[in-house]
């Protein structure tokens, strides 16, 4: 048996030669980008559905590859899972079903110089600019459907033994709308019906929930986001190991911290625990002691009494005590949009934690723990009080200093770690998704992990491809031939890429005039 070939196998050295011809053309605008990557609109020349492609910089990751091996394997599982559960066809009576709303992988394949992903295309924005150019987001329209949807994202990843890491506003994306589902605005819905188009991104720092110790202390994510355990493996890579057999792994809980972080900016519209110094902000975040303005902390509304007290259960400092994203449907915050056939009291006595005499206590915060000489005010780039700042009214203060001061919240430190070891029957069914399991490529027009020229880019998808790449005969059969490699896999593949492309193989396969996936091919061309 021939053993297992790494992929991505490319460094650089492969001849045009051998690589099989890209089936996307790209956009030249960028979508967006990360520290490792930059998001582009793509178009599949063969079916002309649209995706998003994240082209992740090989230079950048050298030595990391490994890193990119786990986004895809993860991201390629996590899709698997969502199209069986659609072809399951099974019945929900929940408003948001976590499935709908993580990021759907369709097909990757490698360039000399990229890693591409090709993902659903969520070209409406992300939350963090929603956030910025609202100030905040209405508590009852949006804050509750929002994290609502979330976490029924969240769920869904836990329950199939994934935790995400870097929840956070920037990678909470929304989706292409689908017209016809408009549906909500005549049903004249309570709530802000983008929430059905929201979708959790970057799975960069995801990881399996059983891929041992090692990964569960990697000090990851977001600063502001970070629960107290995963700050207490900060430096761990620098302690001696016994010492770092001290700190327990943390579990998926992490990602209910984040997700209490996230509805707490939602709502003010400023990080709860974010300080002058990241060591400030490590600090408060160990001892749970985050900022709440006064106006907001005195507000009785009993709405507001959930979403205080939701955010509270998020940032228990004890993640054993800290309910799970299962038992978090279940309060009084988000419970309308979930509908649970178990009807046991996750809560308990809990529910009334606002009223405790807990130091932790938002009632109990005389004065905002987050005092004029220790705030996140430096975080925004401003000296004076967050409350007046915030009261000043979300247009006077200034965006660009906030992205940049908030740019902090973008993904840490992932690469200087250590190594670590078509529409189903189902969608037809629920009235309230606007989640539909497609575009679904035909098999012949994936790459499925080969290895390409860098994507022709063009300034838009007005001429058509078909004219505009003038297809040959030839081109055909090295789809031909690269779809007959689709046995290749991210951790292995039978053939190698190069050899998919000889002039043998072109006349093998032209030596088959009746073969279906060639007439197939050729059909979409107007050949
Ligand atoms: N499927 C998509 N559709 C539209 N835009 C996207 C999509 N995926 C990502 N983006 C945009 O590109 C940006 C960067 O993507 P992503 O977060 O996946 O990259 P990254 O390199 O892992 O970033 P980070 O530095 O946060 O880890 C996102 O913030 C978002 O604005």
């Amino acid at each position: 048996m021939a053993s297992e070939v790494v992929w991505p196998q490319w460094r650089g050295n492969a001849k045009s030669e051998d690589a099989t011809r890209c089936k996307y053309v790209t956009k030249n605008a960028q979508l967006g980008d990360g520290c490792f990557s930059v998001v582009k609109e793509c178009m599949n020349i063969y079916t002309r559905d649209r995706y998003a492609m994240k082209l992740i910089s090989k230079k950048t990751v050298q030595g990391k590859l490994w890193l990119i091996q786990r986004e895809v394997k993860l991201l390629k599982e996590v899709s698997g899972r969502i199209r069986d559960l659609e072809h399951s066809g099974t019945q929900c009576k929940d408003t948001f079903e976590g499935h709908h709303h993580v990021l759907q992988l369709f097909d990757y394949f490698e360039t000399p110089q990229h890693i591409v992903l090709v993902t659903q295309l969520c070209d409406h924005g992300d939350l963090y600019d929603k956030i910025i150019e609202a100030g905040s987001l209405d508590l009852s329209k949006q804050v509750k459907p929002y994290a609502a949807c979330l976490l029924s994202a969240i769920h869904f990843l836990h329950s199939n033994g994934v935790v995400h890491r870097d929840v956070k506003a920037e990678n909470i994306i929304f989706r292409l709308r689908i017209s016809e589902l408009d549906e909500f605005a005549r049903r004249g819905s309570h709530y802000d019906h983008t929430s059905h188009d929201v979708v959790l991104a970057d799975f960069g720092l995801a990881t399996k929930l059983d891929s041992g110790d090692e990964e569960l202390k990697e000090c990851v994510g977001t600063i502001s986001y970070l629960a107290p355990e995963v700050v207490k493996c900060n430096n761990i890579a620098r302690m001696a190991p016994s010492e770092s057999r001290k700190i327990p792994a943390y579990g998926e809980l992490i990602d209910i911290w984040a997700l209490g972080v996230l509805t707490y900016f939602m709502m003010t519209g400023y990080m709860p625990f974010d300080c002058d110094t990241d060591d400030e902000t490590r600090k408060c975040i160990t001892e749970g002691d985050f900022y709440v303005e006064d106006s907001l902390r005195d507000d009785e509304q009993p709405h507001n009494a959930h979403f205080w007290n939701f955010i509270h259960l998020c940032f228990n400092v004890s993640a054993s005590e800290r309910p799970s994203a299962h038992n978090l449907r279940k309060h009084p915050f988000v419970q309308e949009f979930f509908h649970d056939d178990d009807d046991s009291e996750p809560f308990g006595d809990k529910i009334a934690l606002r009223k405790s005499t807990s130091s932790s206590s938002i009632h109990n915060l005389g004065t905002p723990s987050r005092s004029s000489s220790v705030s996140n005010i430096a975080h925004l780039g401003r000296n004076d009080s967050i409350p007046e700042m915030m009261r000043s009214g979300s247009r006077d203060y200034d965006l660009n200093k906030i992205r940049e001061t908030l740019k902090k919240t973008l993904s840490m430190a992932s690469l200087t770690l250590p190594r670590a070891g078509s529409v189903s029957k189902a969608s037809q069914n629920k009235e309230n998704s606007t989640f539909k399991l497609e575009p679904a490529p035909p098999t012949q027009s994936l790459m499925n992990g080969c290895f390409s020229l860098t994507p022709e880019s063009k300034s838009n998808f007005t001429t058509s491809p078909c004219v505009s790449r003038n297809p040959s005969s030839n081109d055909v059969t090295r789809l031909m031939s690269a779809t007959d490699s689709n046995s290749t896999s991210l951790t292995g593949r039978s053939t190698a890429p190069g050899r998919e492309l000889t002039s043998e193989s072109f006349k093998a396969s032209n030596a088959h005039p009746n073969n279906p996936i060639k007439t197939d091919i050729r059909a979409q061309f107007d050949l």
